[in-house]
C-alpha cells in the first residue's frame, strides 16, 4: 500500500518486476496477450495497440463510430425502468465490439457476447480445468471466440477490406507490426477484456454519484447542453468538443474513478530475489500493488470521501500526480486511457441531454473485490426530456436524493476489513455450476486453500525472515 513503493515497482519492470496476473487469466486471455509479455515482445504489441486506440485513431476513426453507436444505444429508454448496471455493461460491450468488428452480423455479436461472458467469469479463478468450474467455462469461451475470429479473419482476407479495428490490424499498413494470427486473437480478447469492465463500471458509478450530487449533475448537464446548443441535432460529437468543451466531464470521470476505486491495484511477479524497502522478496513471489488506499489520502484529496469533481479543475496537476495511478503507470500505463474517457464522455453526453431519471426501489453497491450492484437492482426510470434544449435544466429541488446513499456511507465498504482468506475465497471460489457440483467444489477448494495457508505460515516460521532484515 506504500505509494512510493507501488510507483517504484511500476517504473522498474526492467529490474525484474514483471506482470504477475494469475495463471487462469494468462491461459484464458492468451499467452501473447499484452499483459502477459514483457521486454521486446511487450514493446512490439504495445506499439500495435497504441496505433489502434491512441488519440490520433480516436480522433479520426473511433470517435465518429462511438458517437453513432451511442446515439443508437440510447434510443427508446423513454418511460422504461432500466437496470443501469445491465445497460452500462451492454453499452461498453456493444461499443467496443462495433469498434473491433463493425459489420459482423447480429448472430456473431450474440455468440461473441455469450462466449465473452464466460471469459470474464473464468479469468480470475483457480485454474482447475474440470467441467462445471468457472475456469473450464472460461477456457471453452476462449476456444469458441478463437474459432469465430479465425473464421472472420479468413473471410476478411479473402473478400477484401472493411474499416474496423480487426481490419486495421490485418492490414497494418503504416506501422509494420505484423502480428501473427495468435497474437491478433489474444490482443482482441485483451482489448475487450481490459476496456469493457472498466468503462461500464465507471459509467454506472458516474451516474450514481451524479444522482447523489445534484450540483455536479447540473453543472455537467450545462456543459453538455452548451455543446448541443452549438450543433444541429444530428451533428456528432467531434474531437474538438471532447478536448475543449468537456473539462468538467473529465473531472467527473476522474473523481468517479477515485471514489469508486474501479481499479483496486495491479499485480506483478518478482523475477529474481529482490530487496524492496528493506524486505527481501523471493523470486517467483507475486506482489499486489494495492493502489486504492492512495485514492483516499487526505493530503492529496482533502475530504477524501466526498464526491468533489471540482478538485480536478482547481488543481490541474492532480491528474499527472505521481500517486494518481487509476490508469497504472510506467511502461504499462493504460494505452486505452483516452479511449475509455472518450467513450464514457459520449455516453454521458447523450444520456444527460436526452433523459431525466429517478431511482426506483432499493439498491446496494459493493466496492470490493470488484465494484458491482450484486443483484442488479440499481434501477432507474428514464424519462426522455422533450422540452426545447434551451429550457433543459433541472431545478436542484427535483434532485434531492436520500442522504443515506452518500459516497461516504458506502465508499469504504469492505476495504481494509476483508481478510486475505476471505478475499481468496470470495474471488476464487466462484463456481458457476448447479449443486451438488458447486458445494463439492467450494468445500474442496476452500479446504485446499486453508491447508495451503497453514503450510505457508509454517514455512515462514521455519524459514524465518527469508534472509532479510525484517520478516515479511
Ligand atoms: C476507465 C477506463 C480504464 C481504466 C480505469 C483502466 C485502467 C488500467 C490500468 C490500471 C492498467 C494497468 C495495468 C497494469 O499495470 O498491470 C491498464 C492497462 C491496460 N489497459 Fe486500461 N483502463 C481503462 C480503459 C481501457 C480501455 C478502453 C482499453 C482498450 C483499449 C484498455 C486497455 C488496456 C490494456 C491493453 C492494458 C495493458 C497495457 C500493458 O500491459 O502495456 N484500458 N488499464
Amino acid at each position: 500500500m506504500d505509494p512510493d513503493l507501488n510507483r517504484y515497482i511500476l517504473l522498474n519492470e526492467g529490474k525484474g518486476l514483471v506482470p504477475g496476473y494469475p495463471q487462469s487469466m494468462v491461459n484464458i486471455l492468451g499467452k501473447s496477450n499484452i499483459a502477459a509479455v514483457y521486454g521486446s515482445s511487450h514493446k512490439h504489441i504495445r506499439g500495435s495497440l497504441l496505433s489502434l486506440v491512441g488519440p490520433p485513431a480516436i480522433r479520426d476513426l473511433l470517435l465518429p463510430n462511438i458517437d453513432k453507436y451511442m446515439r443508437f444505444f440510447l434510443l427508446n429508454w423513454d418511460g422504461k425502468t432500466i437496470d443501469i448496471q445491465t445497460k452500462t455493461v451492454e453499452m461498453a460491450f456493444f461499443a467496443f465490439f462495433k469498434q473491433i468488428l463493425e459489420d459482423e452480423s447480429s448472430t456473431i455479436y450474440e455468440s461473441f457476447k455469450a462466449e465473452f461472458h464466460k471469459i470474464l467469469v473464468g479469468a480470475f479463478t483457480l485454474p482447475i480445468n474440470i467441467p462445471g468450474t468457472s475456469y473450464y467455462q472460461g477456457m471453452q469461451g476462449r476456444r469458441s471466440i478463437e474459432r469465430l475470429l479465425m473464421q472472420i479473419m479468413e473471410e476478411r482476407r479473402a473478400s477484401g477490406s472493411q474499416n474496423d479495428m480487426l481490419d486495421r490490424i490485418l492490414r497494418d499498413e503504416e506501422n509494420n507490426h505484423n502480428l501473427i494470427d495468435e497474437e491478433i486473437i489474444d490482443q482482441i480478447i485483451t482489448i475487450l477484456y481490459s476496456s469493457f469492465e472498466t468503462v461500464s463500471t465507471t459509467s454506472m458509478m458516474a451516474i450514481k454519484y451524479l444522482h447523489d450530487n445534484p450540483r455536479a449533475l447540473q453543472e455537467l448537464r450545462e456543459e453538455h447542453l452548451a455543446i448541443r446548443r452549438r450543433k444541429k441535432e444530428e451533428e456528432p460529437i467531434i474531437w474538438d468538443d471532447y478536448k475543449k468543451s468537456m473539462s468538467f466531464t473529465r473531472a467527473v470521470i476522474f473523481e468517479t474513478s477515485r471514489l469508486a476505486c474501479v481499479v483496486c491495484g495491479m499485480m506483478r511477479k518478482i523475477a529474481s530475489d529482490m530487496d524492496l524497502n528493506g524486505f527481501v522478496f523471493p523470486k517467483g513471489w507475486k506482489v499486489y500493488l494495492f493502489t486504492r488506499e492512495t485514492n483516499f489520502n487526505p493530503f492529496l484529496y482533502p475530504e477524501p470521501f466526498t464526491f468533489n469533481p471540482w478538485r480536478w479543475l482547481q488543481n490541474k496537476s492532480l491528474e499527472s500526480h505521481k500517486y494518481c495511478l487509476f490508469f497504472g503507470g510506467g511502461s504499462r500505463l493504460c494505452p486505452g486511457k483516452e479511449l475509455g474517457i472518450v467513450q464514457i464522455s459520449v455516453f454521458l453526453h447523450y444520456f444527460l441531454t436526452k433523459y431525466r431519471w429517478e431511482e426506483v426501489g432499493e439498491h446496494e453497491i459493493l466496492k470490493f473485490p470488484r465494484v458491482e450492484a450484486p443483484r442488479g437492482i440499481y434501477k432507474m426510470l428514464a424519462v426522455s426530456d422533450r422540452r426545447p434544449i434551451a429550457e433543459l435544466w433541472w431545478p436542484a429541488a427535483e434532485l434531492q436524493w436520500p442522504s443515506d446513499v452518500s459516497p461516504a456511507a458506502d465508499g469504504w465498504r469492505g476495504c481494509g476489513r476483508t481478510s486475505f482468506m476471505e478475499l481468496v475465497l470470495k474471488v476464487h471460489v466462484s463456481v458457476d455450476s448447479p449443486p451438488p457440483y458447486a458445494l463439492f467444489y467450494k468445500q474442496t477448494i476452500g479446504l485446499f486453500l486453508i491447508n495451503q495457508w497453514f503450510k505457508e505460515r509454517k514455512k515462514q516460521e521455519v524459514v524465518g525472515p527469508f534472509r532479510s532484515k525484517q520478516m515479511i
